[in-house]
């Protein structure tokens, strides 16, 4: 049965009860091997948490001053939807393609996070906005003369995994993973149960159970 009403009330759902590793057993279990990002995105603070649905942004490396800074980076931000997350990826990652102003401005129009396969820099800046960005790490040198936008709300590969636009992207301290639209109802079902199962299991193992009988019993690790 659908424990949620709305989108809103589904990610509420996510950031309260579900962590990464659990939706990942899930999407193992249906056969989806390969539905986590690389490793290296991280969350910039540790107790950062995304959910929302995918807003793609496709990079490409440029070299030197260009006729149009930033290709359709200004564009991309600012037709992002509330609870998207702006995803970006390409090119060979020279420099930052996230900051302060970009945070400010998806902030502003209610997206719910960055997901960077890249660098971003202002970090002071960005932690004191208070809003979720994960990223491979820390570099300020400027994007301006290195890298465009060249598409948006476009399909895109990170690692092994393929984005498309509107895809449920969640991530926490343990990674980034993405849900296949149409198995989203399911799999956010299925690890609902797994997460209440594992609270069970880690109590009976608190009250003096083996690992070996909770097991056994719960079929649960
Ligand atoms: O220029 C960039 O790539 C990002 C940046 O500094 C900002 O958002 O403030
Ligand atoms: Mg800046």
């Amino acid at each position: 049965m659908i424990e949620w009403k709305n989108e809103r009330d589904l990610f509420e759902l996510m950031k309260r009860e579900l962590y990464t590793p659990v939706v990942g057993d899930i999407l193992d279990r249906k056969g989806l091997y390969h539905r986590f990002l690389p490793q290296p995105i991280q969350p910039i603070q540790e107790n950062m948490v995304v959910v929302g649905r995918a807003m793609p942004a496709l990079m490409v490396d440029v070299y030197g001053e260009q006729e149009k800074p930033f290709g359709l980076l200004t564009e991309a931000l600012d037709q992002l939807q509330p609870g998207e997350i702006y995803v970006a990826s390409g090119g060979t990652m020279r420099c930052a393609y996230w900051g302060e102003i970009l945070t400010a401005t998806a902030k502003k129009r209610g997206a719910t996070g960055a997901v960077i396969n890249g660098f971003h820099r202002d970090t002071p800046m960005v932690l004191e906005q208070g809003w979720p960005v994960f990223s491979i790490g820390r570099y300020a040198q400027d994007s301006s003369v290195r890298t465009q936008v060249i598409n948006y709300r476009c399909p895109i590969e990170i690692g092994n995994v393929w984005i498309y636009p509107g895809d449920i992207v969640f991530g926490d301290l343990d990674g980034v993973l993405v849900i296949p639209k149409e198995l989203e109802e399911e799999v956010i079902t299925l690890a609902l149960e797994k997460v209440r199962g594992e609270k069970l299991v880690r109590k009976e193992i608190e009250n003096g159970m083996s690992s070996t009988e909770a097991f056994k019993k719960y079929g649960i690790l």
